[in-house]
């Protein structure tokens, strides 16, 4: 049975509450100011009679600009946690934040507005479309975000060359390794120039070679054009990439991290 989220009626706890005066100040244009902030966040999950809380009040903030993992134990939310501050899903109770936007009073077709203009979403098995070669798909994103024509195709091969991938504009996905593949599924989740990307295991189905080369890109394009970087992993290697660490266990957050001084690191 497909269990669904119980309770969209948002109530507001007093850390929630707090949030209200900052989701309005947090401006996007803010250089090194938050790009999501959670405060209070619970996720209850009803499947028939039963009633899972898989996220218990989760405090969390993400500094623009910054890789942020989150990492912890298979089945303990960082899919569900991912999936609430990317506005996919809607908390039973608290407050998300993302630049400026109150996710959490916001409709679906807000949400929908909101995550296509601010955010790229990039999954483990990349989703590309298999009868479009690895421009089309990127072009693809751009028609859906308004950019058509020559001038989409200009931005697509413009997005394939900042992943490395213009000499592989006209291949297949078929054809593309799991690393390639990646890398046009990053080149689709910059369409628009969102702020934020977000990534659920985007290493998992790579070798360790090109999963570390992915992660180094994601870690490039969030420094160098300040975007913040969230991504979901159970890959240890990738610790060493970011610039914080939150960490689940049974739906609860265990520590925040900062991990400092990475600028020298890939
Ligand atoms: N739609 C749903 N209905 C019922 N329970 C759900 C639903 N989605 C997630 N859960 C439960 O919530 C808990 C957290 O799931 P989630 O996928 O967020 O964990 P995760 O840390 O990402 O796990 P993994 O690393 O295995 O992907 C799990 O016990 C899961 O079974």
């Amino acid at each position: 049975m497909t269990a669904t989220p119980i309770n969209f009626q948002v109530s507001l706890t007093d850390t929630a509450k707090r949030l209200d005066a900052s989701c309005d100040s947090t401006p996007n244009t803010l250089h090194g100011g938050k790009a999501i902030v959670a405060r209070g966040v619970e996720m209850v999950f009803q499947n028939g009679s039963q009633k899972y809380r898989a996220l218990k009040d989760i405090n969390l903030d993400i500094n623009q600009g910054e890789v942020h993992l989150l990492m912890g134990p298979s089945g303990s939310g960082k899919t569900t946690l991912l999936s609430i501050l990317g506005g996919i899903l809607t908390p039973t109770q608290g407050r998300v934040c993302l630049l400026g936007h109150d996710l959490t009073r916001s409709s679906r077709a807000k949400l929908s507005k909101i995550r296509l203009k601010n955010i790229g979403f990039i999954f483990q098995e990349f989703n590309l479309f298999p009868a479009l070669n690895a421009m089309e798909n990127v072009e693809l994103a751009l028609e859906m975000k308004g950019l058509k024509g020559r001038a989409g195709r200009r931005e697509a091969m413009a997005l394939l060359e900042q992943v490395g991938l213009a000499h592989k504009a006209k291949s297949m996905p078929r054809d593309l390794s799991g690393g390639q593949k990646q890398r046009v599924a990053i080149a689709r989740a910059l369409t628009g120039n969102p702020e934020i990307i977000m990534a659920d295991e985007p290493t998992a189905a790579l070798d360790s070679q090109s999963g570390h080369a992915v992660i180094s890109l994601l870690r490039q394009l969030a420094k160098e054009r300040n975007r913040t970087v969230v991504m979901v992993t159970h890959d240890p290697r990738i610790v060493d990439v970011a610039d914080r660490v939150t960490y689940l266990e049974d739906g609860m957050l265990q520590a925040d991290g900062l991990l400092q001084n990475r600028s020298a690191i890939h």
